[in-house]
């Protein structure tokens, strides 16, 4: 059934299949994993502790995490080939490109034979897209070829690890956690669809996650964490926010980080990161990008009732933790791997080919002209 007041272009409104896997803004605001709110995960739960719930379907308890933790830690050695094909990526490259070459090459080094392997796999892409793109990063930027083997405990302090070289503070770790938890999954988005559409074709998972990860790329996507960064660093403070908003809205053009296809009030996610974000604020002694983005918030709800999304006050936060914003998006994939490759499970254990159907708007039928009358 289309949703009338929604509309029906962009599919919008309309059931595109099942999942177990989690509700959006079925009371208006609301995010859950498994029937669990977002809020009470990411305030009390790890990381690993949600991408092991979207792996199993249930909660792991203290010594099945131990030990998922424990496997996870061992598989983030890159593979020699892997690592000679990241070095002839330019430095100019897009660190999202680069995730994509990174999770295809893998797929080409170690190919899912058998569905029967797929958790295998989806562990060690788990375990490997931290080590993928900053390995990337500090070759073509530093020259320095980093240590990926590293003995940190969680995804996120991995990889602030291998990025500044030095183990993060535990403020750091923390809003890592809480930012994988609040990007891990989010039903029927546009790269989770692109994901499950591969699945449906009965191809393998390495195939799934890199159409997935050219989806989330784009800046109405995932990509809007780093297009919002790059606008509110040139404000220089909360007035001239306000009038650069005010001018865009009047040019409608859009402003990234604001809106969401479902959600119609709040974003569930963004209380919890604005939250972090002003933490980092302080620690970080910033009196600028905070209040920037807390003006382009009341500003947009103002004069055009629209939200943060999850992506807004992601850019001050990673920015506070000192990650270069052209990284954003790849800590999204770092995340959604795992609400990927769970619905890429879902899609394969109840299949039927994803194939809608098109209103034809083309010409009426016509012969075809000799080449020499056209
Ligand atoms: C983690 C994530 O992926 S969250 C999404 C991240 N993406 C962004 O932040 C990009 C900016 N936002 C957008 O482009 C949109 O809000 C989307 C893509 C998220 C949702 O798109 P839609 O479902 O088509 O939005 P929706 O139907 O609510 O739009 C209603 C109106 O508000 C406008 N609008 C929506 N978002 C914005 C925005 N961020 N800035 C300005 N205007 C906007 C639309 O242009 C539309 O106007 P119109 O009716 O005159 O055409
Ligand atoms: O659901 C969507 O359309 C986009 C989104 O917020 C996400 O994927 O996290």
């Amino acid at each position: 059934m289309v949703d009338k007041a929604l509309g029906g272009a962009g599919l919008r409104g309309q059931v595109a299949g099942q999942t177990a896997l989690c509700t959006v803004g079925q009371s208006g605001s609301g995010l859950t994993y498994y029937g669990y709110d977002i809020s009470e995960l990411a305030a009390v739960a790890e990381f690993e502790e949600v991408a092991y719930l979207l792996a199993h379907g249930e909660l792991p308890n203290a010594g099945q995490l131990a030990e998922y933790k424990a496997r996870l830690k061992q598989l983030r050695k890159l593979p020699q080939a892997l690592k000679d094909v990241l070095e002839r990526i330019p430095a100019s490259a897009h660190p999202m490109d680069v995730m994509r070459t990174g999770c295809s090459m893998l797929g080409n080094l170690e190919t899912e034979a058998d569905f029967s392997e797929a958790d295998q796999h989806i562990e060690r892409m788990l375990a490997l897209f931290p080590a993928i793109v900053v390995y990337w990063y500090r070759f073509s930027h530093d020259g320095v070829r980093v240590e990926t083997d590293t003995d940190d405990d969680s995804i996120g302090a991995h990889f602030l690890h291998m990025l500044h070289d030095k183990k993060p503070s535990p403020l750091h770790e923390k809003v890592m956690h809480a930012s994988l938890i609040l990007y891990a999954e989010h039903e029927f988005n546009a790269s989770t669809f692109t994901a499950r559409v591969c699945a449906s074709t009965l191809s393998d998972i390495h195939s799934c996650v890199t159409g997935a990860i050219g989806s989330l790329r784009g800046p109405l996507h995932g990509g809007a964490n780093e297009a919002a960064m790059e606008l509110i660093e040139t404000m220089q403070n909360p007035d001239e926010a306000e009038q650069t908003l005010l001018g865009m809205l009047e040019r409608k053009e859009k402003i990234m980080g604001f809106g969401h296809a479902v959600y119609r009030e709040k974003d569930p996610r963004n209380a919890i990161i604005k939250e972090w974000s002003e933490k980092l604020a302080a620690e970080f002694g910033d009196s600028r990008l905070y209040d920037v983005s807390v003006r382009c918030e009341e500003v947009m709800w103002r004069e055009k009732k629209l939200f943060c999304n999850a992506d807004f006050f992601h850019a001050s936060a990673y920015h506070f933790m000192g990650i270069p914003t052209k990284l954003f998006t790849p800590i999204f994939v770092m995340s959604r791997v795992t609400g990927w490759t769970a619905h890429v499970k879902e899609q394969r254990a109840n299949n039927r080919i994803i194939r809608p159907s098109a209103d034809y708007t083309g010409p009426a039928p016509r012969p075809v002209p000799p080449i020499a009358e056209r």
